[in-house]
């Protein structure tokens, strides 16, 4: 039997249960699970190939997975063992592309009114929607304009207004910015988190790019090698990564091997004991938080390191500096001029390095 995506007990916008999938013999995702509650928004963030488009399809219904489940706004629209698979159409999705996916003969008003056709809304409402769907996008003076009189960035908002017009229980986003430029794209991320906080929108946004994840989502699910490594809100992920690969792909700071020495630990290469660290065996790995480091002496634990480059930005100097008896770089901002070739101390407190296991290697 198949159930309504529409059902009414809600409990999750989205519920993903143990799903797997393989492309022939190739697996590419692998026990996922995840749960999206109404009026959140879920990133879904990962190296190239990790999987993070395979599992957006799989929510769409463009793909069946192998084995798993999955549930959306309460029904259940994807279960292989017992014959559940709901197509495309009946999930009521709104979908965003990078490439907008606008149909270039059809009117800016006509792109935008096609799901509310698709669900025989008659001609006045779907008037009074269109219109309202293109105004919170800032382009309701355009709605009789073609798609290819539009710049990328305004038909990629006519492709938000068409995902949200028919007020769906999940929008999917699949890397809707990267078509675009930088500053572009920064002015986008903001309107898309203020849209979907407004209209209190439950998504799942997809990207390579952390920082977007992390301004839009309220949790963020990182993806590695078809598994999830890590999900947590913005702010623990940032803050307690758990895994090496996860603070890696964060560009979180630097991650260094540490051996165990008698009185305590040694930074490999550098000399610098560190206080005993929560940790059983004789290796380990540290990451140094870059926001816990600062130039010169004073603190508690102190690195030499060399200045490979100094990169002039708007806010002060990008420092990449060279760990001194290591091939380890610190990437830094920095507000006193320096020059490459300059010797540098840097200043941590111990506790704020987070630990890991040495087999924990990001790849
Ligand atoms: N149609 C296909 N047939 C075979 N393998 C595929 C197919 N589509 C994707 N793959 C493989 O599945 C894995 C996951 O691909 P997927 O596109 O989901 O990754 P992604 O994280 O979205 O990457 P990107 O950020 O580059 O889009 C990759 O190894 C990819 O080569």
């Amino acid at each position: 039997m198949i159930s309504s995506p529409s059902a009414p007990a809600q409990s999750h916008a989205l519920a993903i249960r143990s799903v797997s999938m393989s492309y022939g013999a190739e697996n590419v995702l692998n026990d996922i699970s995840v749960d999206l509650a109404p009026g959140q928004v879920l990133g879904l963030l990962g190296p190239s190939g990790c999987g993070k488009t395979t599992l957006l399809r799989l929510i769409s219904g463009l793909l069946l997975p192998d084995a798993g489940e999955i549930e959306i706004a309460g029904g259940k629209v994807a279960v292989p063992e017992a014959g559940i698979a709901l197509p495309p159409e009946k999930r009521g999705l709104g979908m965003v592309f990078q490439d907008y996916a606008l149909w270039p003969h059809m009117s800016v008003a006509r792109n935008v009114a096609f799901p509310l056709q698709m669900k025989r809304v008659g001609a006045a409402e779907c008037k009074e929607r269109v219109a309202k769907a293109l105004d919170r996008v800032g382009l309701g003076a355009m709605a009789e304009r073609r798609p290819s009189d539009l710049s990328g960035g305004q038909q990629q908002r006519v492709a938000i207004a068409r995902a949200i017009v028919a007020e769906p229980p999940l929008v999917l986003f699949d890397e809707p910015l990267s078509n675009l430029d930088r500053e572009l794209r920064e002015t986008m991320v903001e309107e898309i988190a203020d849209l979907v906080a407004e209209l209190n929108l439950s998504a799942v946004y997809v990207t390579h790019d952390h920082s977007e994840a992390l301004t839009l989502s309220d949790h963020v699910a990182v993806m590695r090698g078809g598994r999830i490594e890590q999900t947590a809100s913005p702010h623990d992920l940032v803050n307690h990564p758990a895994t090496s690969a996860v603070a890696d792909f964060l560009r979180l700071g630097c991650l260094m091997p540490v051996a165990r020495v008698a009185d305590g630990w040694t930074i490999e290469g550098t000399g610098l004991v560190l206080p005993e660290g929560a940790f059983e065996g004789a290796q380990a790995q540290v990451l140094l938080p870059e926001k816990a480091l600062r130039l010169g002496a004073s603190g508690p634990s102190t690195l030499k390191t060399t200045v490979v480059r100094a990169q002039t930005r708007s806010t002060g100097q990008a420092l990449t500096l060279r760990v001194t008896g290591t091939p380890h770089l610190i990437r830094l901002s920095s507000s006193s001029p320096v020059k490459a070739g300059d010797m540098l101390d840097l200043s941590f407190s111990p506790e704020d390095l987070r630990w890991f296991p040495i087999s924990d290697q990001p790849t």
